[in-house]
């Protein structure tokens, strides 16, 4: 097993997290349904409450649903693609990129980004339940909330993906129960707004048109992410559900994001007028509201943490050749997050996060148009994903510079120096112009940068594509 092959592989394979190198066949035993469970983690945030109920309240109802069928629609596809990816090669996007088109040193600026981007979030959604927990229990101090919440999600990571399954596993059913008493509450609440909910449209707003970009600029923000973080699980699916479960993982949670959560959220949010679910979810269940909170923001962490060690133990191995195991960027990422949440630096995110967001889409964009345009039907590179970086180059321009010229011109638009159109759609235009440039730049290096010299020991099993 070539896992097994280095020191720090033999670290790995003890701890069964295989950040650096690719799952091997034998243990990819997680079925699908396991899969997408731990998924659901990140599905059922309410954080995607919030994007629903300020969606409509700004923009209008209709808009807000019609912009959540688009999210579904363009995460689902690129999602699907890409569970289906690292459930073939046993990679996650980390370690797929460097062969797929991005080169090994091209693929640790990838997961850098990538790793901050988690960061960010895990404390985002720490600071929602930090709020949550302070507002009925004033007397602790929020410093102590963020330390005490903060330092939780390090112990709930420590023994990898098996621990992550089953904590979902446990807390979806509680989930559940929270959801249908807060829709139950809100029922015996005298709604804010008297019409069917999909009616509502605020003064000066109409169906489509600017109200509709905006809302799918809002959207834009989290597409790529949810697209892309599958992969950090998929890649242990038993290779007999790689069929239908890639779609399941791929795309059911999709629905669930911003379908159903994002669906309610609109629908909480009209109901009640309130565009804060932080504030309506306490209103409805009281200190329930604050336990429900507490539930699902600790399930969100626990996978922002996840694949921010993922991530970060990818980029310090690529580039300084660091590898202390992924525990250790567990505590790094935990801690870096705490910090952000003490130093009151999640208020000012939104710059960052909305590069990120274009810069997701792009990449997501690049993985999905390199197997599909260059690697199927344009027979250019190998047909299989290597990760090793004795056979790769440092650099492939293919994903490198599609990613560095979308991602740039792309957040540039996002700010609104090219004007509202292009603002709202921003992270759109930015993939598709990163999947063209892959596709040319592909062309016109004819694949030389993939691999540096020839891979003799590929496994049949690994190859995605014949390419020659
Ligand atoms: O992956 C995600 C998506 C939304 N919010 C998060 O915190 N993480």
């Amino acid at each position: 097993m070539r896992s097994e092959e280095t020191a720090d592989h033999q670290i790995e394979t003890t701890e069964s997290d295989h950040s650096l190198s690719k799952v091997p066949y034998n243990e990819r035993k997680m079925g699908w349904l396991s899969i997408t469970n731990i998924t659901f983690g990140i599905a059922t945030a309410i954080f995607y409450f919030q994007i629903g109920s300020v969606m409509a309240l700004q923009f209008g109802a209709i808009n807000a649903l019609i912009s959540a069928a688009y999210a579904i629609v363009v995460a689902g596809v690129m999602g699907t693609v890409i569970v289906y990816l690292s459930a073939r090669s046993g990679m996650n996007v980390n370690l797929m990129s460097r062969g797929g088109g991005f080169g090994y040193i091209g693929a640790s600026l990838t997961s850098l980004i990538y790793a901050s981007n988690f960061i960010m979030y895990c404390a985002l959604e720490g600071m929602i339940l930090v709020f949550a927990v302070h507002e009925f229990f004033p007397v602790i101090p929020v410093w102590l909330l963020i330390v005490v919440f903060g330092t939780l999600v390090i112990p709930l990571n420590w023994f990898g993906i098996k621990q992550l399954d089953k904590l979902q596993k446990w807390s979806l059913p509680i989930f559940f129960i929270f959801l249908f008493a807060a829709i139950t509450v809100s029922f015996m609440t005298p709604s804010q707004y008297d019409a069917p909910f999909w009616t509502y449209m605020p003064e000066g707003m109409q169906i489509g048109g600017t109200a509709l970009l905006l809302c799918i600029g809002m959207q834009h923000g989290i597409v790529g992410l949810t697209a892309l973080i599958a992969s950090d699980y998929a890649r242990f699916l038993k290779p007999e559900h790689i069929k239908g479960g890639s779609f399941a993982i791929g795309f059911i949670p999709q629905i669930f994001c911003y379908g159903v959560m994002g669906g309610l959220g609109i629908w909480f949010g009209v109901r009640l007028n309130e565009p804060n679910p932080g504030v309506y979810i306490v209103h409805l269940l009281g200190i329930g509201g604050a336990l429900f909170t507490m539930l699902t923001q600790v399930r969100i962490n626990v996978t922002n943490i996840y694949s921010s060690s993922l991530s970060l133990s990818n980029f310090f191995e690529n580039v300084v050749k660091f590898t202390p195991g992924r525990r250790f960027w567990v505590v790094v990422a935990g801690v870096i997050a705490m910090i952000l949440m003490l130093g009151g630096i999640t208020d000012h995110l939104d710059a960052a996060l909305t590069f990120q967001g274009v810069f997701l889409m792009s990449w997501a964009a690049i993985l999905v148009t390199d197997f599909v345009v260059v690697k199927r039907m344009m027979k250019i590179g190998p047909g299989h994903y290597e990760e090793r970086q004795e056979y790769l180059y440092k650099w492939n321009p293919v994903g490198v510079w599609s990613l560095i010229i979308s991602s740039l011109l792309g957040t540039i638009a996002a700010l609104g120096y090219m004007g509202t159109f292009l603002q709202s759609t921003a992270a759109f235009f930015a993939a598709l112009l990163a999947a063209v440039l892959t596709i040319v730049i592909a062309s016109m290096t004819k694949g030389r940068y993939y691999l540096k010299t020839e891979v003799k020991d590929v496994d049949e099993r690994d190859i995605l594509v014949k390419t020659k």
